[in-house]
């Protein structure tokens, strides 16, 4: 059996659903979710030349002076009049330039008498020394988020600055979070024989910063009738389930879905860990409907899946421009064997600036994965690699 490809498989489960609407909120609510318009400048920054050090605001062509000091600049409460030759003006950091004055030499490099101020040192070595000159961060009218891009701490201090407090978001994605499983509780509530279930709160964490709103469908047991009405009450963008994804006598989630109304778009791909996943829609009423991502169990499973299909599903649904997480380069700590017909996953961590990955890689192994800071990515049918050899991995914690 040949099966899909991830890229394919990704670019699928993409294309199953269009973002949803966008609203305005608060700039404290932004983060983590994408601009649904561009953010433009309202002000220019800085709206005038200002001092970017403490010392004396001069004109450079008085070099070497010596100056009267004429006044003080300080931030929120400028220097008024202009300044001739031969004066200076006391400044201080962030604090505007007085009129006349293009240069600031450094408090460290000169030397006050009374009004008088002498050079003491080498001074600025040109006009404009540590100046910060109007616009040298943004100008009004300037993209400084365009749409599709995803609002960091550093992008919500940007727009700030630029006079900005609301923007254009998506509204918060709704995803539905079920695992299904006999043999699965609640930590809290799990008897000897039971296994605690972990998977919702893997995604759910895994989401947090997209700003998805969760609609936690608990555990489901692994029944026919029970998975059937759950998924067929489900009100959401997305549902993803964990579990009974594979063949066994007790894997009903794929017919249990169908069973419930969605038509499933693949299910299988060429990925390890990862092979059981599914996908496809449920489509309730024109330009409605929910976008079901079916996940296998094993919980290193479920962490893979999600980072290469649910978290870049959910993002794209919230207006990403480019929803999918990139590889870096680094080199091997070690020698591996040549790879499968599956792209694999490996847990490994970057040490000394060189990866080594676990010996064991069982899909059932979550210290391994707690333990991991990337993932070695290993192409279907890749050759056995050299320690030295450089290798395709994605950082994960
Ligand atoms: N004959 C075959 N058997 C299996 C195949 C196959 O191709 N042929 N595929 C294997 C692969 S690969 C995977 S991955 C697993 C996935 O199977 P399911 O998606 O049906 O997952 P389950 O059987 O329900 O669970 C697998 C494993 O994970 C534990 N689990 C499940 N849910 C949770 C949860 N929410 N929290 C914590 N742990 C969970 C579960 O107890 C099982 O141990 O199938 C292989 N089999
Ligand atoms: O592909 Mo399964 O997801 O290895 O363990």
């Amino acid at each position: 059996m040949t099966l899909l490809p991830v890229a394919d498989a990704q670019a699928r489960v993409l294309a199953l659903a269009a973002p949803v609407p966008p609203c305005e909120v608060p700039l404290a609510d932004a983060l983590g979710r994408y601009a649904a318009a561009p953010v433009v400048a309202r002000r220019t920054q800085p709206a005038r030349d200002l001092s970017a050090m403490d010392g004396y605001a001069l004109r450079f062509a008085d070099l070497p002076g010596p100056w009267r000091v004429i006044g003080e600049s300080a931030a929120g409460r400028p220097h008024d009049g202009a300044v001739g030759a031969g004066e200076a003006v006391r400044i201080f950091t962030g604090a505007a330039m007085p009129p006349g004055t293009d240069t600031v030499l450094v408090q460290e490099e000169a030397r006050r008498d009374g009004a008088t101020l002498h050079l003491d040192g080498e001074g600025p070595p040109h006009r404009a020394r540590n100046v910060r000159v109007r616009g040298l961060d943004f100008a009004q009218g300037d993209v400084l988020v365009p749409a599709g891009e995803r609002f960091t701490a550093a992008r919500l201090a940007v727009a700030a600055t630029a006079g900005v407090d609301r923007v254009a978001v998506a509204r918060p994605v709704r995803v539905a979070i079920a695992a299904t499983g006999d043999e699965l509780a609640e930590p809290g509530a799990a008897g000897p024989d039971d296994l605690p279930e972990s998977n919702r709160l893997l995604l759910r964490a895994l989401l947090a910063e997209t700003g998805a709103a969760i609609v936690d469908l608990g555990i489901l047991p692994d029944r026919m009738d029970a998975l059937t009405a759950a998924f067929a009450g489900v009100e959401a963008d997305v549902l993803v389930t964990t579990g009974g994804a594979s063949v066994g006598d007790h894997d009903l989630v794929r017919p249990a879905l169908e069973a419930a109304g969605v038509a499933l778009d693949f299910w299988r791909i060429a990925l390890r860990p990862g092979k059981p996943m599914l996908a496809g829609r449920r489509a309730v009423r024109p330009g409605g409907g929910m976008t079901v991502v079916g996940l296998p169990g094993n919980p290193v499973s479920a962490f893979v899946t999600a980072l290469l299909f649910v978290r870049p599903l959910v993002a794209h649904l919230s207006g990403a421009r480019d929803p999918f997480l990139h590889t870096a380069t680094a080199l091997l700590g070690e020698d591996l064997p040549a790879n499968g017909p599956r792209t694999d996953y490996l847990r490994g961590a970057v040490i000394d600036g060189r990866v080594r990955v676990a010996a064991i890689q069982d899909s059932s192994m979550l210290m391994t994965l707690a333990r991991s800071t990337c993932l070695v990515v290993r192409a279907p049918h890749a050759p056995a690699a050299r320690a030295g050899d450089s290798a395709e991995i994605l950082m994960i914690a």
